[in-house]
């Protein structure tokens, strides 16, 4: 996959169609043959591979940005975004979960939230 350019522009109002998408096809390869499919050889090596490529790529989004590499930041991402939704596949959930909680907390202050489920003592 190539860092050259960032394209906002290809950021439409089907992006998360690009999600839906993509769960489908780990939905399909998740049984497949391991010698063709990465999605498959990460299912096949199990939950802990997976959890130690999501580490590695949140590591990689952590260096990305203290170094102030915009298109790094952005192909990292993608990879963590992309072994996060391996992880959700491997609980038989989907980006569409996620998304719903994140619609729930909408118009919900972080620090209002936060504040009422720690009470000061
Ligand atoms: N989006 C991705 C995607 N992002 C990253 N990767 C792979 O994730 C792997 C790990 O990336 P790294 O750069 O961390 O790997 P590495 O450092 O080179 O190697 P290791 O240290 O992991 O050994 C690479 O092989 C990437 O190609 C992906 N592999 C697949 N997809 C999607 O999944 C679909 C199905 O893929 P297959 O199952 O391979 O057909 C593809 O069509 C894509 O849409």
């Amino acid at each position: 996959m190539s860092t050259d350019a960032i394209d906002p522009s290809a950021a439409t109002a089907t992006s998360q169609d690009v999600l839906a998408r993509l769960a489908e096809v780990i939905a399909a390869r998740r049984d497949g043959d391991p010698d063709k499919s990465y999605v498959a050889r990460l299912f096949r090596k199990g939950t802990d591979s997976m959890l130690k490529k999501v580490g590695e790529e949140a590591t990689e989004v952590v260096i990305a940005a203290k170094d102030g590499q915009r298109e790094q930041i952005v192909y990292e991402m993608a990879d963590l975004w992309f072994h996060s939704m391996i992880v959700l596949a491997q609980f038989d959930l989907t980006p569409a979960d996620v998304l719903a909680e994140l619609q729930r907390r909408e118009g919900l202050s972080g620090l209002q939230e936060f504040a009422q489920r720690s009470p000061k003592t």
